[in-house]
């Protein structure tokens, strides 16, 4: 009995212990639900895709970020690089333009052979804080005289040198060739034909700033047959990076048949090559090589091979801006968002379950531990919540219970392209239903950040989308991958337009029609090169801000885009010293725009020259109600006349006048340009069959963004400019000035106009001293046309011969302009000796001329204010006269008498 009851006694004891040890668990567990774990509600989660393993450097980062760079002067110099490049596109030169263009350093190119050096030095200051060479041989090659310019300008202003030597196919056509030889007069010598594998950065190179050392580049690198690696006895050379050489095995087999090309690379021995470069690394060949400048105080990094291999671009950033001292350099801060689109949208078994919901979470807490703070933005259209399976509305009720996770941003009510809604009204009622879904579900939308579905309506613009999103939203944060177009991605950039900021979005990889891995596009490996060191990568590694867009069913099935953004962020820490952080999108855009503030302002294009564009732009849009010419001035040179007189031809038809600027609707100039392209495109008429339109602003000549604007929208559009006596010029908008009761230009005479001191004098007097005489510097304007207008879309019109024989000019300038039907303007116009020019002929016979503010009478211009501008303007005129001639256009009279009367 006493057994009986000890038993029960013991067994009530160990349900007791039971008990306490899993209240004890439970408690435990709850203390454990911090914000960093997310209750699993469903188990069995679909997660087949392997997490990303671990860097193999977590010790090594020996510097840590921010290490200081190569200290040097950078005063004297300015924030640009000089780049030689061989003659013809090779790919190097491609990819050197392509890094630099990417990470948006200023340079400029010199191509083919070099026999006389741009200017180095201007006002005492170094124009380049870097050279670059493509080929090594091409300085080698440089006539001795050059070649010591360029190192003297090194020396002078503390500038390296980055040079690529690339092993047989730089310099042979044969493949496989071993090359071995002294680099130039370098103590350095090269050799190639070795098959290599095994990439590694030396951690004690001091040229290591983004690339991280520690880890290896396991396996075969491919065509480094090719990469020239480097020996030398002279300790000025420090190995950045080594390789070892690949066994036979190491070669892949059976790719796309290159093996059979393959010879058998001959063991290097490495006594073969005495090496001071590496005496700790004895089996190990250096590609890439610091002269740290003890021999002759400059430094130099020298490549030896292009830049196809993914690490060498990350080398030759952090080259470039240890050799320009940093003058040149990338910050290491990553901003990164993440958006998933579609929220709620997406056919039946294609969208989210609720273990996908709850794996979001769990990976959102997995990348905080890397990224402080990370949220995914969720663009959500709320008309299809509840649309999908069973499970996939169990997934919606779930994101709608764990909706302060993330944060939201609205997409469109039912994922409508705004550019299908002309009526704002309509558009502005569908975006109110999706806010009042938000309200309802309590979506953190306070970002006043939004995406439009297929980028339609922000670029190119459409005005609804943005009234709506005031209206609506009060959004002031867009990202699209159109501006200004998809591709060269590189090249996408941000801009602001009705006070919303647009950010370039970068491509991640992942489509809506990708569903796993198994079936990327290209295989699996396709998405691995794209993580490992490819495109994704180069996303992070080149762009300050990157916003990535992913859709709501990667985040479903295999969870590809979990896995995606697992292993790039997991091989940007392991590979690099970039900093990933995250900010809200407002706040990225303010950083976006203080660090790029050239962007602010948008530059037009003209829709339908992109398909993409055209696809997103409303089909009641005309792209031919745009200019086929335009008149660019400058003011007083005869544009008012020059105006009416095409008028006069049956097919052609200028811009309909403005309220304010009459005849002249100055877009490309002034405030106007940011009322955007549809308020351009309001000017003009919807052209029929043979109509030419045609704009003309005087402003337009001597004001330097007007060019690059107007090419953008009219790319190989003429433009025709009139040039006329600077001199006469000045004195006729004085004299313009002053019948507008202009009362400096009343109170001064011409002469102390034009004369007047720029330090001292009343600031309206410069001002007006500016105006007369700043356009009349007409090579220095033509030269701005030149750099985005091919010269052939310059047509220049002589003032002079516009003004005493139009008929003549305009019968030149209908052929310039390649009119199918010329008009013979002898019969249209009439010299009238009252009015002093040439005035239009009536049908009744009689004549009509051009109001009274133009052909204006006054006195002539004195003799001492006309001496004073003769020299004034002869240096301005000679260049004019040189320019014409080099672009082959005519020459105007007064252009030649003007420079003769010099002699
Ligand atoms: N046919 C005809 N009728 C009237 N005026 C003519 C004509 N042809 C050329 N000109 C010259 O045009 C000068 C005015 O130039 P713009 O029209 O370019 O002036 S503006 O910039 O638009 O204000 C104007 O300058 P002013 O003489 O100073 O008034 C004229 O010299």
């Amino acid at each position: 009995m006493w057994r009986k009851l000890r038993k029960i006694a013991s067994l009530r004891k160990i349900v007791l212990a039971l008990i306490i040890v899993s209240l004890f668990g439970l408690f435990y567990s709850i203390s454990q639900l911090t914000p960093t774990t997310f209750p699993v509600e469903r188990q069995l989660p679909r997660l087949v895709l392997p997490p990303a393993s671990e860097c193999h450097n977590e010790m090594s980062n020996i510097r840590g970020f921010d290490q200081p760079l190569n200290k040097g002067n950078t005063s004297q110099t300015r924030q640009k690089i000089l780049v030689f490049l061989r003659d013809g596109h090779t790919q190097l030169g491609r990819d050197i333009v392509t890094a630099l263009e990417s990470i948006r350093f200023k340079f400029n190119i010199q191509s083919g052979e070099i026999r006389n050096l741009p200017i180095l030095i201007d006002d005492s200051k170094g124009r380049y804080a870097l050279i670059i060479f493509e080929d090594i041989f091409m300085y080698f090659s440089l006539h001795q005289w050059n070649r010591e310019m360029i190192d003297k300008y090194c020396l002078d202003f503390d500038v390296g040198i980055i040079y690529f030597l690339r092993g047989s196919k730089s310099r042979s056509k044969e493949n496989d060739v071993v090359h071995n030889g002294p680099v130039g007069t370098f103590p350095l010598s090269y050799f190639n034909g070795v098959n290599l594998k095994d990439y590694q950065l030396n951690p004690q190179s001091p040229i290591l700033r983004i690339a991280r050392p520690g880890e290896i580049w396991q396996g075969f690198l491919p065509f480094s047959k090719n990469w020239a690696l480097f020996k030398s006895d002279h300790s000025t050379y420090q190995p950045v990076s080594f390789v070892i050489q690949a066994g036979p095995d190491d070669v892949p087999q059976g790719n796309k048949g290159r093996k059979s090309r393959h010879r058998r690379a001959a063991v290097v021995a490495n006594k073969d090559f005495p090496d001071a470069m590496a005496p700790d690394f004895s089996d190990k060949l250096v590609t890439v090589v610091h002269d740290t400048g003890q021999l002759d105080g400059i430094q130099r990094v020298i490549f030896g091979s292009g830049l196809t291999f993914w690490l060498h671009k990350v080398l030759f950033l952090d080259a470039i801006s240890y050799l320009s001292h940093g003058k040149l350099v990338s910050p290491l801060e990553r901003y990164i968002q993440i958006d998933i689109d579609d929220v709620f949208v997406g056919t039946k078994g294609n969208r989210m379950n609720a273990d996908d919901v709850t794996a979001l979470v769990n990976f959102q807490d997995k990348v905080r531990q890397t990224i402080p703070g990370f949220t995914f933005q969720l663009g959500f259209s709320g008309k299809f919540i509840f649309y999908g399976n069973e499970k996939e509305t169990e997934g919606d009720r779930l994101f709608l219970k764990v909706h302060d996770r993330f944060a939201w941003f609205p997409h469109m009510w039912s994922h409508m392209q705004a550019h299908w809604f002309n009526n704002v009204t309509e558009l502005c009622s569908y975006m109110d239903i999706n806010a009042r879904f938000a309200v309802r579900h309590h979506l953190n939308t306070s970002s006043h950040y939004a995406v439009a579905p297929h980028h339609a309506g922000v670029f190119p613009v459409h005005e609804q989308l943005y009234d709506c999103w005031d209206q609506i939203w009060n959004i002031t944060t867009t990202s699209t991958e159109e501006y200004p177009h998809l591709r060269p991605d590189h090249k996408r950039r941000g801009f602001m337009y009705r006070d919303v900021k647009n950010l370039p979005r970068q491509t991640c990889g992942l489509f809506t029609h990708t569903m796993i891995l198994d079936k990327y596009p290209g295989g699996p490996e396709a998405l691995h090169d794209h993580i490992n060191g490819g495109s994704l990568f180069l996303s992070f590694l080149y762009n300050q801000f990157n916003i990535f867009m992913t859709h709501l069913s990667n985040y479903g099935n295999d969870r590809l885009a979990i896995y995606t953004f697992d292993h790039a962020i997991n091989f940007v820490r392991c590979w690099t010293n970039l900093k990933l952080l995250q900010v809200p999108p407002e706040t990225m855009a303010k950083k976006y725009f203080d660090l790029y503030p050239d962007e602010l302002d948008p530059v037009w294009l003209n829709p339908c020259l992109d398909k993409r564009h055209l696809e997103i732009w409303s089909t009641e849009k005309n792209c031919n109600q745009l200019p086929d010419f335009v008149v660019v001035g400058p003011q007083k040179t005869g544009t008012t006349a020059l105006y009416w007189y095409l008028n006069m031809h049956p097919d052609v038809k200028s811009n309909l006048p403005s309220a304010t600027t009459f005849e002249e609707v100055q877009f490309f100039s002034g405030k106007n340009y940011f009322k955007g392209l549809d308020w351009y495109m309001s000017y003009f008429p919807i052209p029929e069959n043979n109509t030419i339109l045609f704009e003309k602003s005087a402003t337009y000549f001597d004001q330097a963004v007007v060019a690059k604007r107007l090419n953008a929208l009219l790319p190989k559009k003429p433009v025709i400019a009139i040039l006329l006596d600077p001199a006469k010029r000045a004195y006729s908008w004085y004299q313009h000035m002053r019948s507008h009761d202009d009362n400096t230009a009343l109170q001064h005479s011409f002469y102390e106009v034009i004369t007047a001191k720029r330090e001292g004098s009343p600031q309206a007097l410069i001002s007006l001293q500016h105006r007369c005489l700043d356009p009349g510097f007409y090579a220095v304007h033509l030269d701005n046309w030149l750099e985005h207008l091919s010269a052939k879309q310059i047509i220049i019109v002589d003032g002079d011969t516009l003004k005493d024989n139009p008929v003549r000019a305009m019968q030149d300038l209908q052929e310039h302009l390649g009119f199918k039907s010329t008009i013979d303007y002898s019969k249209l116009l009439k010299y009238e000796k009252k009015k002093g020019f040439y005035c239009q002929i009536l049908k009744s016979g009689k004549t009509k001329c051009l109001g009274k503010s133009k052909g204006r009478q006054y006195p002539e211009m004195d003799d001492q204010s006309m001496n004073y501008l003769r020299h004034y303007y002869s240096d301005a005129n000679r260049k004019l006269l040189q320019m014409l001639q080099s672009i082959n256009k005519p020459i105007p009279l007064w252009v030649l008498e003007q420079v003769n009367s010099q002699h």
